[in-house]
């Protein structure tokens, strides 16, 4: 793997490999753009195949929050960062090592729980840093948020494929029932739509059922369901050749980051099939948006409103997606760039 040119390319501004002899800690902070402040990304703990899988997940997600961020008009960059181990290896010394390397980062990169991190982990990093966010004691913890936004981008994509955003009797697949997935299928049921759900563990898949009268799916079937709305809400690279041309569904609108294996080529077969998809980066910003408020003075009212917008800028994306031609990934892709820019001159003028 070519380093300089493959971070270049993608716009990366600063790979950290951080080695910890005493603890074995291994991880790469990638920060993308802090052209309008602060990296903000999690920290995902997970037992990659090789380092060059760690580096591309690292890459590949911390420029999605770049855009997530712009997307939501937050002021902020796009960061992450990924531990290379198996959960069973995670010890307090290596997260307190971790949490060193992002304080000696001085306020670059703030981050907190994703993937195989607890709320207790995060705490022992927080005992060496204090740029930290997301924490139960703080904004409570983003996935009750990003469930809302999922929500919120799902009632946009039906108002502007079905003329009405009300979601009622429509059938919807959620894929994955972790955090996010099983607070929006709560929010689907009081919607009362017809849900039908299916997750690689089976006890969550029939705590759901019973406690939403929801339908259980197996895991591979979930593509190819005769539903209106399928919900990824497990891991990435879902989108992809095989999954897609099973797919019966008009709209995908989920949490899971990078859900597409080739941003073009997967995102232009959506379009070709007529499946309205819901950029991940922006139907999934719940979260960033909840733990950003953190650093302007918590306020739930604020931060929730501020997850509203969601709809708006979905909506906006449909409508410049079908006027242009181009896919819904690729009109977030020019409006993500063009806040960007836009901040980036705001910025100049004040500091002129
Ligand atoms: N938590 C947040 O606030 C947040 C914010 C933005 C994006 N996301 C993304 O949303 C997704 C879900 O996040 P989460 O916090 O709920 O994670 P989680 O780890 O709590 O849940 C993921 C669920 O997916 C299931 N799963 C894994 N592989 C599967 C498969 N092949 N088929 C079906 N189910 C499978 C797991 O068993 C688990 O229940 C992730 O991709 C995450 O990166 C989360
Ligand atoms: N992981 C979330 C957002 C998030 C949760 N906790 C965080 C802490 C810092 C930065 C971002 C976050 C996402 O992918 O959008």
């Amino acid at each position: 793997m070519k380093l300089f040119e493959t971070t270049a390319t993608a716009g990366h501004e600063q790979v950290l490999f951080c080695n910890d002899q005493a603890s074995g800690l291994k991880a790469i902070i990638a920060i993308h753009d802090s052209r309008l402040g602060a990296a903000m990304g999690a920290t995902r703990l997970w037992p990659y195949e090789s380092e060059v899988a760690a580096l591309t997940d690292a890459l590949r997600l911390s420029r999605g929050m770049t855009y997530k961020a712009a997307c939501a008009n937050i002021p902020m960059g796009g960061g992450k960062a990924v531990i290379i181990a198996k959960p069973e290896q995670k010890t307090c010394e290596l997260l307190q090592a971790y949490g060193r390397f992002i304080e000696r980062l001085n306020g670059r990169f703030i981050t907190g729980q994703d993937i195989n991190l607890t709320p207790q982990d995060v705490r022992q990093i927080n005992r060496e840093t204090k740029y930290v966010v997301g924490t139960q004691e703080k904004s409570g913890g983003p996935a009750p948020v990003t469930a809302i936004g999922v929500l919120l981008g799902m009632k946009a994509a039906a108002k502007y494929r079905f003329g009405s955003d009300n979601l009622k009797g429509l059938k919807v697949a959620v894929q994955g029932l972790g955090n996010v997935g099983q607070h929006l299928c709560d929010w689907l049921h009081q919607n009362e739509v017809k849900l039908f759900v299916s997750d690689i563990n089976q006890a969550k898949v029939s705590k759901v059922a019973r406690l939403y009268g929801a339908t259980a799916v197996e895991p591979e079937q979930v593509y190819g369901l005769d539903v209106d709305i399928f919900a990824p809400c497990a891991m990435g690279a879902i989108l992809n050749t095989q999954t897609i041309s099973q797919m019966k569904a008009s709209i995908i609108a989920g949490s899971a980051n990078n859900q597409l294996l080739d941003e073009q080529v997967h995102g232009e077969m959506l379009t070709d099939q007529n499946i309205l998809y819901c950029p991940d980066y922006v139907i999934n910003a719940g979260g960033l948006i909840n733990v950003y408020h953190e650093l302007i003075g918590y306020q739930e009212k604020k931060a929730i409103s501020h997850v509203h917008s969601i709809y708006d800028t979905l909506l906006e994306l449909f409508k410049k997606a079908e006027t242009t031609g181009m896919t819904t990934h690729k009109a977030s892709m020019q409006l993500a760039e063009e806040r960007i820019t836009q901040a980036e001159q705001a910025q100049m003028l004040v500091s002129a």
